[in-house]
């Protein structure tokens, strides 16, 4: 890899050591055609590893030990920082955070309450701990919801709602459903909304690190992929479509929220498109999440979260720079359990 000249489209980001914290830098070095081998590419915008010797001068070279291969991206191209281990202070943040209120959306339709006690009791441990938080749980079986012991400033709404024969539809309603609660009493009964997947355990600190007013979260399996890779909605005819030379990076469907007003403005619109996909007879092929990803690309989210905040060990190798694992799938017989 050798110097040359500065290419705004490869941006890379160091440890400032003098800071202690995450800080972006442009690298002078070349490296392209390597997106598959950077720790996040995205389309146009190509992140890896540089050559220590451009650096010198910067006293940035030196990967601390933990992150002895590879850095990762910590800001977008957009100025939209990236969460991960060692870019916050929890105690800063959590002074600054300290009357807000959280709800977090789960939906629990069908034989999906199994998930439910472990969810809560994991989210007692490790979300938002010490903040005030309702859980909004929409189900169609109110009688199947645990009863776990909850902390102080802690509730659990419980919402009936009415459940779908395919999967997907419960799947992709959320959407509408979100939408619906939100003007009817999120806005007056929360700052900001967390909207996750039940399927899912809390393994360790999701905090407040994560509120924004408009936030999405890298899908664990796409954030080394190339554009080209990611399983975006291809067909035009399709509301959730996007164009092969478009597209920042993957978003999860399971790990998305912001302040209530951003939250309601994504689901109406998603839904909406939904709603007209409906109509014309086509189907997003990830559903809600296809329509999640394209409004991210046209609607940027002000923070995205890394994939320690959605991971799957199951199907993924854990990378040495992944230090934390903070919600995490649970195993499931997708068969069985969706029928
Ligand atoms: C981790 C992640 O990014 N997951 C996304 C992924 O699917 P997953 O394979 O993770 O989908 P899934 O089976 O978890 O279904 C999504 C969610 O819908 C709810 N549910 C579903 C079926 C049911 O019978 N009862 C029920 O309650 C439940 O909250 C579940 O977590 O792609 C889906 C669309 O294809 C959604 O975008 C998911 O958010
Ligand atoms: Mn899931």
């Amino acid at each position: 890899m050798g110097c040359c000249s500065l290419r705004a489209d490869e941006v890379m980001w160091r440890r400032a050591r003098s800071w202690g914290i995450w800080s972006p830098v442009f690298s002078p070095c070349s490296s392209r055609g390597s997106s598959s081998a950077g720790i996040i590419s995205s389309g146009a915008f190509t992140y890896s590893p540089l050559s220590c010797s451009c650096f010198h001068a910067l006293h940035t070279c030196e990967a601390p030990a933990w992150m002895s291969t590879a850095d990762v991206l910590v800001m977008t191209p957009w100025f939209a920082p990236i969460i991960w281990d060692g870019v916050f202070d929890s105690a800063i943040l959590d002074a600054q955070f300290e009357s807000t209120t959280i709800g977090l959306t789960v939906f629990a339709i069908k034989k999906y309450v199994v998930f439910l006690e472990l969810f809560l009791q994991t989210a007692e441990k490790h979300f938002m701990v010490g903040h005030r938080v309702t859980y909004y749980v929409f189900t169609d079986r109110p009688a199947n919801v645990p009863s776990v012991p909850l902390a102080e400033g802690r509730q659990v709404v419980v919402l009936e709602v009415r459940n779908y024969a395919r999967w997907q539809d419960v799947s992709m309603h959320r959407m509408k459903t979100i939408s619906n609660f939100s003007q009817e009493r999120f806005l007056r009964e929360v700052d900001y909304l967390v909207c996750v997947d039940v399927d899912m355990k809390f393994s360790d600190h999701v905090g407040v690190e994560i509120l924004s007013p408009f936030f999405g979260t890298l899908h664990p399996g796409f954030y080394r992929a190339a554009r080209n890779d990611f399983t975006y909605e291809r067909r035009p005819r399709s509301q959730a479509y996007i164009p092969r030379d478009e597209g920042d990076f993957y978003y999860a469907g399971g790990f998305f929220g912001g302040s209530v007003v951003e939250v309601l403005q994504l689901t109406t619109a998603c839904h909406q498109a939904m709603v007209v996909n409906q109509a014309n007879g086509i189907e997003a092929v990830w559903h809600d999440e296809s329509h999640l990803n394209r409004y991210l690309l046209y609607h940027k989210p002000t923070k995205v979260l890394s994939p320690e905040y959605l991971w799957d060990e199951r199907m993924l190798q854990r990378p040495p720079f992944l230090r934390r694992l903070r919600y995490v799938a649970v195993p499931k017989n997708h068969a069985e359990i969706r029928h």
